[in-house]
């Protein structure tokens, strides 16, 4: 499956048992040898009883994490799809926290993403000793350089910077310079923003535990709250990446991060053991 070209081999855990190892889920996901995918997302029966499934994401390189926004819509597609539940919102259970998917008419998915969190241990950030609590603006020494960035979670871990113009960012050199920095103790996604107008960005994310990809909801979620708390945005946002257009609206602090946009299904296959 696919959200904007971000895409997902989808694994029905209910009502299969499926233990799949790091060298399974890498090989899965290599676009080669095995399926291709950014990352591996397996649904499993709930483990409370005010959630309806335990929704689990694993990126190419094998690691489990705790979010993924664009598999959110696609999962909830494929619960659907595959009848394992008619219910049009449900609830996920994540590492990161709840998730609240919602099918719209025309293939669109709204999902209630969680709360964002600029606290740093929640990150986890370790912050320069003299930062204040919650600092949109962080300095961070990347070899020479200094760069400016938010630090945020949405589940998962985001760092956020600023550039003029998406097409010529370094996406490639920093975002994987700046993903393994030793100030990110968990690694990071990283986003680098354009803002077009209050109403509109564009957006690159080097992903965590999967490179550049086509799209990414949480690192949408992320850099367009960053975009708000820097003034710059309003309530409402298009942000634009590679693969298409996402709808954002966030009613502020403390409140939950919406996300809109297509989960579509591209093939069903077996896995042999
Ligand atoms: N593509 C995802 C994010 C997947 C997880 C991320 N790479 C991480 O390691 O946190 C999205 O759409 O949010």
């Amino acid at each position: 499956m696919h959200g904007l070209g971000n895409d997902f081999v989808v694994i029905d855990g209910v009502r299969q048992t499926v233990a799949l190892s790091t060298a399974q889920i890498r090989a899965l996901a290599d676009r080669h040898f095995g399926v291709g995918c950014d990352q591996v997302l397996l649904l499993e029966a709930p483990r409370h009883a005010e959630a309806d499934f335990t929704y689990r994401i694993f990126n190419a390189d094998g690691g489990e994490v705790e979010h993924c926004g664009n598999g959110a819509r696609c999962a909830a597609r494929f619960v659907h799809e595959q009848g394992l539940s008619d219910k049009t919102t449900l609830n996920f259970d994540t590492l990161g926290g709840p998730v609240r998917p919602r099918l719209l008419e025309g293939g669109q998915v709204e999902v209630e993403m969680g709360v964002p969190c600029f606290e740093p241990a929640r990150i986890p950030f370790t912050a320069p000793a003299d930062a204040p609590a919650e600092a949109l603006d962080y300095p961070l020494q990347v070899g020479d350089q200094t760069l400016s960035i938010a630090a945020l979670a949405i589940g998962n871990p985001h760092a956020v910077l600023r550039v003029p113009d998406v097409d010529s960012a370094p996406v490639g050199t920093l975002g994987p310079l700046i993903e393994a920095h030793a100030r990110f103790a968990r690694r990071v996604n990283v986003g680098f923003l354009q803002v077009v107008g209050r109403r509109e960005g564009r957006l690159r994310v080097y992903e965590r535990g999967a490179g550049e990809t086509l799209a990414c909801g949480t690192g949408a979620c992320a850099a367009f709250v960053a975009g708000v708390r820097w003034g710059l945005f309003d309530a409402q946002v298009r942000l634009h990446l590679p693969g298409g257009v996402l709808e954002l609206a966030w009613a502020g602090p403390g409140t939950p991060v919406f996300l809109t946009g297509p989960a579509v299904t591209v093939f069903e296959g077996t896995l042999a053991a």
